[in-house]
């Protein structure tokens, strides 16, 4: 199987997740990249039977519009009940590296916000240790180069993402040379930088179930 037929077979195990949960009052959060937009794709055919999408960039947002596909705002719901979305990386607590497509603020806030969150992914992003991708932060304009020397301070070798700025006006440093043995330690010691908004390390918020497509299917993965 090619990297796009796990992309859709990972994708519609996913709708078959959540099929059987779906009533007219659910809301799905919805995550960006390649992944997430295959799931967008197979979600369009039953999008009566749920009530609206929360949308974790202005891309997906775009594409689930462009499907009829209703998005709402996070402040305009009460809740998330499932947040779908794809990964960079994955290890076996189901912690991961996200934000590869630069929305990870958002991703992670929705993700927070989130009853259960089903990370849809091929099995080459399961790894031992986190830290092969490089970890995206979005950093604050001016205090680039601050958290630049932070992040080296911390064993990472940032590398600004030339010409991007993510969904809410900011920059990305993908910190390449982490081996993450520690994720909820490193989450927070990043997160107390001042001039981070926020970064792809979801360690403190894993997913809750991993839907891994492989050459054999797709298998369900919980939290060991
Ligand atoms: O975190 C993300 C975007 O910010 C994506 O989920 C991650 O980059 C995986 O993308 P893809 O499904 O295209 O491999």
């Amino acid at each position: 199987m090619n990297s796009d037929a796990k992309k859709q077979a990972v994708a519609a195990a996913a709708l078959d997740y959540l099929k059987p949960h779906l009533e007219n009052d659910t809301v799905i959060g919805i995550g960006t990249g390649s992944t997430a937009n295959c799931f967008i794709d197979a979600l369009a055919p039953v999008r009566g039977r749920f009530a609206v999408t929360v949308a974790s960039s202005e891309a997906s947002a775009e594409r689930l519009k462009s499907h009829g596909i209703p998005v709402q705002s996070l402040t305009s719901v009460d809740r998330v009940d499932f947040y779908v979305d794809g990964a960079d990386q994955a290890n076996s607590a189901l912690q991961l590296i996200k934000g590869g497509g630069g929305a990870l603020t958002r991703e992670k806030i929705v993700a927070a916000v989130a009853r259960e969150f089903i990370c849809i992914a091929d099995d080459s992003k399961l790894v031992h240790t986190l830290g092969e991708f490089p970890l995206p932060v979005e950093v604050i304009p001016m205090a680039r180069s601050h958290v630049a020397r932070c992040l080296v301070s911390l064993g990472g070798e940032p590398v600004y993402r030339d010409g991007f700025v993510t969904d809410n006006g900011n920059i990305i440093l993908d910190v390449h040379r982490l081996s993450i043995a520690q994720p909820l330690a490193l989450e927070e010691a990043i997160n107390n930088i001042t001039g981070v908004v926020c970064h792809g390390l979801f360690a403190h918020r894993p997913a809750d179930v991993l839907l891994l497509a492989g050459d054999a299917g797709v298998r369900e993965l919980r939290a060991s």
